[in-house]
């Protein structure tokens, strides 16, 4: 997806296609995160003295770090990049040339993100206890957080490119002006493309989270032979990669409704300081 082509940001296809993509970023993410111990005290604000008296817990810590670096290079000049973390520095960089695809909005859901994170996705993949290996977690939480964040916010680029259809675009403007957001969110749901997304993701999960030797058979890596297949279990009950369900049940119950409130959000901010068209 190149955002400094205006017509290819708002093209449905494409962006579902952009939403395919990440779909291994994240799965590839809790992979790399689910080889570390839930290492709690990462998660503990005041465990942890820094060299400022930043009063976060290590993970915030790491992360601010980490993104005041990324915005000295311009990372989040770009409409597809949303911070965890504030107060940023100013680029070093002259900022590029985006068109203006976008409408101008303050949705940011980044801390819900971060609670739905720590509350419902770590615990869920990683084995409990600690193994001391606080930076290599804190790194792999980020590129989780990064990955999450980037999926969820693509809402706006779908809502937009969904509001800038003819078809529906004086329905959206009606439930906007009304502030029904059960019917915006109703409109913009596509029950198919969500089954087949989950679907896919089963199939994507079990196959990347599988140790790929020789004598595993391509049906048993599909789970055709009935087995629910422990992701990654070498069958003597060592540690596995993932289980299949749970990268499921985050999109079904997180990923995907997060995305959607995104876009309703955006579209209930899109008509402010906005001249319709004349025929609209
Ligand atoms: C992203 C879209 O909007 C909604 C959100 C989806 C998601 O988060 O995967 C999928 C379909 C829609 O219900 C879309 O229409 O592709």
């Amino acid at each position: 997806m190149n955002l400094l082509q205006k017509d290819d940001a708002l093209d449905l296809s494409k962006l579902r296609d952009v939403l395919i993509r990440l779909e291994d970023t994240i799965i590839f993410a809790l992979i790399e995160r689910a080889q570390f111990a839930l290492n709690d005290c990462t998660y503990q604000p005041g465990v942890y003295k820094y060299d400022n008296d930043f009063k976060g817990s290590f993970l915030e810590y790491f992360l601010h770090e980490m993104e005041q670096v990324h915005a000295r290079v311009r990372r989040y000049t770009s409409p597809d990049e949303y911070p965890f973390t504030k107060p940023l520095p100013q680029p070093i960089l002259t900022t590029l040339d985006f068109p203006p695809i976008l409408h101008n909005n303050s949705v940011n859901v980044n801390d819900k993100i971060m609670k739905r994170y720590l509350a419902d996705i770590v615990p869920n993949i990683c084995s409990p206890g600690d193994d001391l290996n606080y930076g290599s977690s804190a790194t792999r939480d980020v590129e989780c957080l990064q990955a999450l964040s980037k999926r969820i916010h693509y809402g706006k680029f779908i809502a937009e490119s969904k509001f800038m259809d003819p078809k529906n675009q004086k329905t959206y403007i009606e439930l906007i002006k009304s502030g029904n957001r059960t019917a915006i969110m109703e409109l913009l749901t596509n029950k198919a493309v969500e089954d087949a997304l989950l679907k896919r993701l089963r199939r994507k999960a079990m196959i990347y989270g599988s140790d790929i030797t020789d004598n595993v058979s391509e049906d048993h890596l599909a789970g055709h032979n009935g087995t629910s297949l422990c992701i990654g279990d070498k069958g003597n009950g060592t540690a596995r990669k993932i289980r299949a369900d749970v990268v499921v049940d985050l999109y079904e119950r997180f990923v995907i409704p997060l995305t959607k409130d995104v876009e309703v959000e955006y579209l209930m901010q899109r008509l402010e300081g906005w001249q319709p068209p004349k025929d609209v």
